[in-house]
């Protein structure tokens, strides 16, 4: 595919298709926004400066929607997640920005105040099921843990019951079996299945999924993204889902955000972004996965490396990458504009006053 910032050029696969299918609508009034990110910014202190993992990011999840972020490593995906669970690793920190969760901006809000909406209103699962287990514990005994602290209403019973219960709505057959094994006898898949359910052990309205398949192997990634959708259609639980991952993120996600340098590039619907991308950085990642249309194509890869950002960098992000690159795309940021319907990206071949090559 070549890149065309007009979107006029190319046409929605018959895959895409295909996604769009079933999924929900996406109206975009401004009031079922779930989780709205505003002007979010985090630096790192290091031994070389500081570096700007996150800048200037905005994104919203609204009720009942699987939003996709997609973008290569160290473009900031992780920090932007754990920025909402509170979960910044040190010397990281955010030092501009707002993140409303169901109105509140959870910055203002005391660490004990977060600490109990983790689990409880937003539940989340890491890339590594079976280093977020005990290898010590049985599953019944982690479980057991998890629901103290997301539904104290519960006594010992209850807890057992809703164990058991959470375990049959993931999938397993034989809940009590897996409940009294030790994580190192499950697949990781199963492990993974398990932290799920323990996630949505406080009845969550928000998952956070951080790369939940990069560790499992592909027959039983598609049985996770398959879980994942059921979960966000039958109980309407919005998921932020994380990963470099387009195909997959193309695969579940109602709506994307692309991130690159710390910063959102592109967003919008995920049909209509993936069918026609505005900004060449989308254009480069998708032409880098297979298509599902013509898998026997060649694959490009995008050269060259992200590199680490200084607060006060001028210009475009992608711009030493960008094989469409002029002038004014080294000294002046662009903005993230808006292209057509619900689409925005950030790219100085987008502006119409701008003079292009
Ligand atoms: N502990 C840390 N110390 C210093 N810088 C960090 C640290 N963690 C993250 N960063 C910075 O934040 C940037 C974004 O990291 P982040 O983990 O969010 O990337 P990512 O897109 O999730 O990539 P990956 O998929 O590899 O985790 C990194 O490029 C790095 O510059």
């Amino acid at each position: 595919m070549t890149y065309d910032p007009s979107g006029r050029g190319a046409t929605r696969s018959a895959a895409e298709n295909q996604i769009k299918a079933g999924q929900l609508s996406t109206s975009g009034a401004p009031d079922d926004r779930l989780l709205d990110i505003s002007g979010l910014t985090v630096d790192f202190r290091t031994r070389r400066g500081i570096s700007r993992a996150v800048n200037d990011v905005a994104l919203s999840v609204r009720r009942g929607e699987i939003l996709g972020l997609v973008g290569e490593s160290g473009s900031g995906k992780s920090i932007t997640a754990l920025s909402v669970l509170g979960l910044v690793p040190a010397p990281g920190r955010i030092v501009a920005g707002q993140i409303v969760f169901d109105r509140r901006n959870l910055l203002q809000l005391p660490e004990a105040e977060i600490a109990k909406l983790r689990g409880r209103r937003i539940g989340y699962i890491s890339q590594s099921p079976r280093a977020a287990l005990n290898p010590s514990f049985r599953i019944r005994e982690q479980m057991d843990v998890t629901l103290r602290a997301c539904a104290p209403e519960l006594d010992a019973a209850g807890r057992a019951d809703k164990a058991r219960s959470l375990l049959e709505q993931l999938g397993f057959a034989d809940p009590e079996r897996v409940a009294a094994a030790f994580p190192h006898q499950l697949s990781g898949g199963m492990c993974q299945r398990i932290c799920i359910a323990m996630a949505l052990a406080g009845s969550p309205d928000l998952l956070i999924a951080d790369e939940p398949t990069t560790a499992l192997d592909v027959a039983v990634q598609a049985q996770i993204l398959a879980l994942l959708h059921e979960l966000n259609r039958k109980l309407g639980l919005a998921i932020l889902i994380v990963s470099h991952d387009l195909a997959l993120i193309r695969a579940i996600a109602h709506r994307i955000v692309v991130l690159y340098g710390g910063e959102v590039q592109e967003t919008g619907d995920v049909g209509t972004v993936l069918a026609a991308p505005r900004h060449p950085y989308t254009g480069a990642l998708l032409q880098s996965v297979p298509d599902p249309d013509h898998p026997s194509a060649r694959l490009a890869f995008i050269p060259g490396f992200p590199e680490p950002v200084p607060p006060d960098a001028d210009g475009c992000r992608f711009a030493p990458r960008c094989g469409f690159a002029f002038a004014p795309c080294l000294s002046q940021r662009p903005i993230l504009r808006l292209v057509e319907d619900g689409v925005r990206a950030r790219c100085h071949l987008l502006d119409p006053g701008m003079a292009t090559p």
